[in-house]
């Protein structure tokens, strides 16, 4: 059978908040290009069945212009494709990432040598965000490397691919609570765990934000948009323990002033923050 692929052109900014979008029409594989023509630019293809209304992203793309988003000269274009053609093309796109000296990110097709104390994780890509290819992602890997310990109970919001939590989980925190508003999200989080094996170490669970959690964690992580994360900041305090600390990150840097403000306005303090292209991730806690 025909698949379609979804040519969008736009800028590495914006690419979070379309694949959220993409998420919601279904589709079976998102990959990304950097365009040499401007490297800001990238082309990004997804692949999907079903008929969409390409008028109707396009209003969806551009309108995330209002949160802040350069979405670029945002062309669609659609083509049928073969499916054994992208799907073999789609996975080329996934190579074996080290993101620090211990963790090595792969997708299950792919062998990699492992040595004593690598952190090996297997991630599929199929519908959800974060495959560690992203500096939002990579940083909290490495931050959730350097602050956890056996007594780290970790609060995931906006799990994805499950990347996160699964990263804690063979580092060996005592407790996962991983969340996302997303139900197909969650699903592929779930699947992601099992191949890598540690699927009851991590409670999985669909919800908005903090309205599911009933507990606190010594480590919260949130990569989110910015504006997902001013929503959630005056939430943080009923589900971070006293001495608790939490990772911010998706936060584009000419955003993170008003991230800062709404802290300031709740009584958090930044720890350090950490900015890898133009992506900044805040750590920080309560005052
Ligand atoms: C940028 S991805 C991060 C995925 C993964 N944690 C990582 O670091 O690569 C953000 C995720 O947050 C989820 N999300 C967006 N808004 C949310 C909300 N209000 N509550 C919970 N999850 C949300 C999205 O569905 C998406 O899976």
């Amino acid at each position: 059978m025909n698949w379609k692929e979804i040519n969008i052109n736009t800028t590495y900014q914006a690419y979070p908040a379309i694949n959220n979008l993409l998420q919601e029409l279904e589709v079976k594989g998102i990959t990304k290009e950097e365009l040499e023509s401007d490297e800001d630019e990238i082309l990004i293809k997804a692949y999907l069945k079903k008929d969409i209304n390409l008028e109707k992203l396009k209003e969806k793309i551009s309108s995330l212009e209002e949160y802040g988003l350069r979405v670029g000269s945002a062309k669609l274009k659609i083509k049928s494709v073969i499916k054994e053609d992208w799907a073999s093309k789609w996975k080329e796109n996934f190579k074996p990432l080290r993101v620090s000296d211990r963790i090595i990110i792969k997708p299950s097709w792919e062998e990699y040598p492992s040595q004593k104390d690598n952190v090996i994780i297997e991630i599929d890509p199929g519908q959800a965000f974060g495959t560690g290819h992203h500096e939002t992602t990579e940083v909290c890997l490495r931050l959730i490397e350097d602050n956890l310990d056996s007594d780290t109970k970790l609060l995931d919001i906006g799990t994805g691919t499950g990347i996160l939590s699964i990263a804690a989980a063979k580092l060996g925190a005592e407790e996962i609570f991983a969340l996302d508003i997303d139900p197909i999200a969650v699903k592929v989080a779930k699947e992601n765990a099992t191949l890598n094996q540690v699927e009851t170490e991590i409670d999985f669970v669909a919800g908005d934000l903090v309205e599911v959690v009933d507990k606190t964690y010594n480590l919260v992580v949130a990569n989110l948009l910015p504006h997902i994360i001013v929503n959630l900041i005056p939430d943080l305090e009923q589900v971070i323990t006293e001495n608790g600390k939490f990772i911010l990150s998706g936060i584009i840097v000419d955003k993170e002033e008003k991230i800062n403000d709404k802290l300031r306005e709740y009584d958090f303090k930044v720890i350090e923050r950490i900015q890898l292209g133009e992506w900044v991730t805040i750590i920080g806690e309560q005052k």
